[in-house]
């Protein structure tokens, strides 16, 4: 395969298949590019969540080489995550100083829209975090996410609601606290399904023949014990981004 391969699943769900991680973030961060100006043009302003891990990082290096970079108004995108690991500020294994080191922190934003979820320097708990991330996302009238970027574990996590984990099925909240996370850092703040949910698009992006098993079961609608990832579907469209390998058990 030299070129993106796309279908659409059972259930609405498309399938965008790219040959190799490369190729996968930089068409990402192309449609990425195209969705904030769409946003931008009909509502002034784009919500983007952002996520962890290595593709959900490498996404920011190629918007960060992508000429179309510079035809968006980045001081009118609005920067929300779908999971912190309860870390200091600027631990390098938060998912937000991850994503800076790969490109988004040379992005003209303005920081008082990039919305970081506060660490154990600046919350007494990680209730407390999560409670006072809610409190923002809802003080700032955010509404839906134009887009949620989601990355997933070979263990069908996604942001940090594992499946089988007691935090995974909390409801009446937009964030909580998760401890005892099976992937470490074991003390981290999610958005629930509820919050995830309360996006126009969803976008699924995953790379490796490790999470293949993760994608077939995300992509079949598995049920909560088997994939977190399934839990979740965008307003109006749900995208699963991969590579080769990752399809590889479609
Ligand atoms: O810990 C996390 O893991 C997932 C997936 O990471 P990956 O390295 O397996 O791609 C990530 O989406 C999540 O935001 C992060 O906190």
């Amino acid at each position: 395969m030299t070129t993106a391969h796309e279908s659409t699943a059972p259930g609405g769900v498309e399938v965008v298949v790219h040959p190799g991680k490369q190729q996968l973030s930089d068409a990402i961060a192309a449609r990425l590019v195209t969705a904030v100006l769409d946003a931008q043009a009909r509502r002034g302003v784009a919500h983007l969540s952002l996520t962890g891990g290595s593709l959900g990082s490498d996404i920011w290096g190629s918007v960060a080489a992508c000429a179309a970079r510079s035809a968006v108004d980045w001081s009118r995108v609005e920067l929300w995550w779908g999971d912190e690991r309860w870390l200091d500020a600027g631990d390098p294994d938060r998912n937000d100083v991850q994503n800076d080191a790969a490109g988004l922190s040379s992005l003209p934003l303005d920081p008082s829209k990039v919305h970081r979820v506060p660490g154990p320097d600046a919350s007494e708990s990680v209730e407390a975090s999560a409670t006072a991330y809610g409190e923002s996302m809802r003080e700032s009238g955010a509404g839906a996410f134009d887009v949620m970027i989601l990355g997933v574990g070979p263990d069908g996590h996604v942001a940090s609601l594992f499946p089988g984990h007691p935090a995974q099925q909390s409801a009446d909240a937009i964030a909580v606290a998760v401890h005892d996370s099976p992937k470490p850092p074991p003390d981290r703040v999610s958005l629930t399904f509820e919050a995830l949910r309360r996006s126009r698009e969803v976008w699924f992006v995953v790379a490796g023949g490790d999470k293949a098993e993760a994608v077939a079961n995300g992509v079949a609608g598995a049920g909560p014990d088997v994939s977190s990832a399934a839990q979740v579907r965008g307003e109006e469209r749900t995208l699963w981004l991969l590579d080769a390998d990752a399809a590889g058990g479609l």
